[in-house]
């Protein structure tokens, strides 16, 4: 049978890419868009047809914003396909975010220049608010949405002698300085963004400790500084113009500025053709782009531990209960 792989957020930036190098790799793959808006997730799906007319490619309406819109798609999905082989959580936003253009300079004339650049430490700061499900949003999108499907398509997730991989876009601004257990939300901070992708790297290895013996295996990737919608809203066009040449001049010295979404989508190509036995739950894995142009992929010690990421996990199979009842609650009431 034909590998089943489903991407959320596969309409544009460094998920489209990943589409198109994976339709490159295996033809007979059959490849789910996972979108919120239908009419780019068409025009993405024509994009790939024209680059590879003979694909199989289906669209799912996903908003993972949504706990209703995600257990209407993981229905849909269960329907559909009798097991998913690789499942790339990618979707991810950045609202309204600012940077500390003071820090910035300060950054640029000092030894912390590359790291500054790498992660955006002491940069970034985002304004976050509720959702629909009385959820931050932030973390409702790049975390629990993607949590609740991952529990929902448990079943379809590492059949016998088949396992599965479950891949995060985690970012190299997962900074455990953002993210507090008492507050995984991140409520009350101003580095929402932050805190939900240090967040996934710490979900992602609590589901390899309770369900690596089900066949199903979890990574976390970063695909380096990336020019795409979302970072297209952190500064106009005019300063990125301008910053382009010092990027391209950074490059020399970090491998970090991928620049491009198929660069970036380097550790999410690379995933799809490892064993998912041998990759390491402590590890990122990072795209990563030399002075010359030259992708590859490198796992890197994540800092994280057992005990918050254990702590983290039950937290979010409570919410996720509050969450069901919540929505069983509302359907009675209608
Ligand atoms: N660009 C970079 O430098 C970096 C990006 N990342 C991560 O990479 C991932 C992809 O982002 P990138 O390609 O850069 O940016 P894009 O904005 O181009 O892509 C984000 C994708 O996520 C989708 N999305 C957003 N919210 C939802 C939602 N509620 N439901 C379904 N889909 C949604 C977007 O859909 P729509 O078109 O409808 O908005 C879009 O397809 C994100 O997780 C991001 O955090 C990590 C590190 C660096
Ligand atoms: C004020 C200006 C003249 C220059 C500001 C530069 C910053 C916009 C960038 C420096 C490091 C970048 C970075 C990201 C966004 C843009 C920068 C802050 C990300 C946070 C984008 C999303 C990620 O997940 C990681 C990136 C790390 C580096």
């Amino acid at each position: 049978m034909e590998k089943v792989v489903l991407v959320t957020g596969a309409n544009s930036g460094i998920g489209l890419a990943l589409c198109e190098r994976l339709l490159s790799q295996d033809g007979e793959l059959r490849l789910c868009l996972a979108c919120r808006n239908m009419g780019r997730a068409e025009a993405a799906k024509s994009a790939l047809l024209t680059s590879h007319p003979q694909a199989r490619v289906d669209l799912l309406h996903l908003d993972v914003g949504s706990a209703r819109s995600v257990l209407r798609a993981a229905q849909e999905v269960k329907s559909r396909y009798p097991r998913v082989d690789h499942l790339y959580l990618n979707a991810g936003i950045m609202p309204n975010p600012k940077v500390d253009i003071k820090a910035f300079f300060k950054g640029l004339f000092s030894s912390n220049v590359i790291n500054m650049f790498a992660t955006a430490e002491g940069l970034l700061t985002q304004q976050d608010h509720l959702n629909s499900d009385g959820l931050q949003e932030v973390f409702a999108t790049n975390l629990f949405g993607h949590f609740l499907l991952v529990r929902e398509l448990e079943p379809l997730l590492g059949q016998e002698g088949h396992p599965s991989k479950v891949v995060w876009t985690s970012s190299s601004n997962a900074l455990r300085s953002a993210f507090s257990l008492e507050d995984f939300q991140h409520r009350s901070g101003t580095e929402p963004y932050s805190s939900s992708k240090y967040a996934s790297d710490l979900v992602s290895l609590a589901l390899n400790r309770h369900h690596n013996a089900q066949g199903l295996f979890s990574s976390v990737i970063c695909p380096g500084l990336v020019m795409t919608n979302l970072t297209y809203g952190i500064l106009p066009s005019f300063f990125w113009s301008l910053l382009m040449p010092i990027m391209w001049f950074i490059r020399m010295f970090t491998n970090t500025l991928t620049l491009t979404p198929y660069n970036g989508a380097e550790a999410l190509n690379w995933l799809f053709l490892q064993k998912p036995e041998s990759l390491d739950s402590r590890a990122k894995y990072h795209s990563l782009t030399s002075g010359l142009g030259n992708n590859y992929t490198q796992p890197r010690q994540m800092d994280i531990d057992d005990e918050t990421s254990e702590a983290l996990y039950g937290k979010l199979l409570e919410l996720e209960k509050v969450v069901r009842r919540q929505i069983t609650e509302e359907a009675e009431r209608q």
